[in-house]
């Protein structure tokens, strides 16, 4: 195993990946209406002969410009062994993210972080498969000691100090419940805001025969249609399933107030992005509005970095964090926010979908769910039904139950197939389509 952690990484590749899925209208929303779900997409080769993989994700236009953003980091990683790396990865973490002139760029948000999150997805990748352990594993089987050391605490030491995070972290008891049961999901692939009443009825008519129970609805752009739309979901599932609605930033804070309170006779567990992501002290506006209806208020999926998500639990600005594994700086930011969740007793609920997502969140939540909250109380993770087909070991979704992956790695590698057949602009699915 030393061995090959001393391998060096000798090549960085990234690549534009695009799938045109605004032809169908999937994946749209009140403010996201044509999106082509799209990933900057790298592939760290060693000398050892093994591969890392990793990506971010994107809308589609402007991944290009994440792609360059990559390989502005590539000299940061090239050249480096994996030891070397892991054995100082908050150092690792710094040198990405603070490199003094590129940090302008940033800091720690924006494309820069994207590119960040999707090279550091890959360096995890590398890790975990040279391990030959799952992601989830990798990170269930580390001590605490080190775990922690991967951890950027500046800035978050007022709430989070590394002698805290240790304390937080459990000792690793229901890996056989996940084994067993899988980690429990929501769908969203219902209620995509684009898809007409009749094509909603027969996808959660599908989906409650599949045995899911929850799911999300997308709403923002107009009232009337909200109302109508959730009241065919809510008389579809029942009184007793449980219904999210997500609004993708759309709305002023008093407009989300007044709007959402329309929508409560729907009993929504969440209002998901009322409005700007940047906006904390709205949010607990917000939150502090809908509380006396039961509706909590969901965030995160363009929630920039781990400063913003301890002031979103500082101010009560959330009831529910949804960590994302490409937006925030990959499993290192990410265990970071799922620490501080825990200390401020607020459930974790990741946001997935988009390509890969879903592939890649899975094993975070099973690491928080082993090590840290040992709780599913109010706990779910988003899945969404799309281009699983196209990465070597998809999800494996168990009667609403992500099921953990056993496949060394951080499972988001594409088949080569489809990376050259989706590349943008040169891959057979673009040549010829007019975009
Ligand atoms: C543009 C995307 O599909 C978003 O609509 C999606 O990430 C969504 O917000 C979600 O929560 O799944
Ligand atoms: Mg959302």
């Amino acid at each position: 195993l030393l061995d090959k952690m001393l391998h060096k990484i000798i090549n960085l590749t990234v690549r534009d990946v695009r799938f045109p899925t605004s032809l169908d209208q999937h994946g749209s929303d009140a403010m996201h209406t044509d999106p082509d779900y799209s990933a900057a997409y790298v592939v760290l080769d060693t000398d050892s002969g093994l591969t890392g993989f990793g990506l971010t994700f994107t809308l589609g236009k402007g991944t290009e410009i994440v792609v360059c953003a990559v390989e502005a980091l590539a000299r940061l990683v090239v050249g480096k062994c994996l030891q070397e790396i892991v054995s100082d990865f908050r150092g690792f973490y710094r040198l990405l993210t603070s490199d003094s002139q590129m940090r302008w760029l940033g800091p720690e948000k924006g494309v820069i972080h994207l590119a960040t999150a999707a090279v550091l997805n890959a360096v995890w990748d590398l890790w975990a498969r040279t391990e030959g352990k799952p992601l989830w594993k990798l990170l269930v089987d580390m001590e605490p000691k080190q775990l922690v050391s991967c951890i950027d605490f500046r800035y978050i030491t007022d709430v989070l100090t590394e002698e805290e995070a240790l304390d937080l972290l459990v000792k690793a008891q229901e890996e056989d419940q996940m084994q067993k049961e899988g980690y429990p999901a929501y769908t969203t692939s219902c209620a995509w805001l684009g898809y007409p009443d009749e094509q909603l009825k027969q996808l959660c008519t599908d989906a409650l025969k599949s045995g899911w129970t929850r799911f999300k609805v997308k709403v923002g752009a107009d009232l009337e249609d909200d109302v109508r739309r959730c009241r065919i979901i809510r008389q579809m599932i029942g009184p007793d399933n449980t219904l999210m609605i997500d609004a993708n930033q759309r709305w002023d804070v008093a407009e989300a107030i007044s709007w959402v309170s329309k929508l409560a006779e729907f009993r929504p567990l969440w209002i998901e992005e009322p409005t700007s992501p940047d906006d904390i002290l709205g949010h607990a506006a917000i939150s502090k509005a809908l509380a006396p209806l039961g509706i909590g208020v969901a965030t995160g999926e363009q929630c920039q970095n781990r400063v913003m998500f301890k002031q979103f639990l500082q101010a009560s600005a959330l009831q529910f964090v949804q960590i994302d594994s490409c937006r925030l700086g990959s499993v290192n930011e990410n265990l970071a926010v799922l620490l501080m969740a825990h200390k401020f007793n607020v459930p974790v609920c990741p946001h997935a979908g988009g390509v890969g997502l879903c592939e890649l969140v899975q094993h975070l939540i099973l690491f928080d769910y082993i090590c840290v909250s040992a709780d599913l109380r109010n706990r779910m993770c988003e899945y969404v039904d799309h281009l699983h087909e196209h990465f070597t070991c998809p999800v494996v979704i168990q009667d609403a139950h992500y099921m953990p992956p056993k496949d060394p790695g951080y499972s988001c590698e594409m088949l080569e197939s489809t990376v050259q057949r989706h590349q943008y602009p040169e891959g057979n699915v673009w040549k010829n389509m007019k975009k």
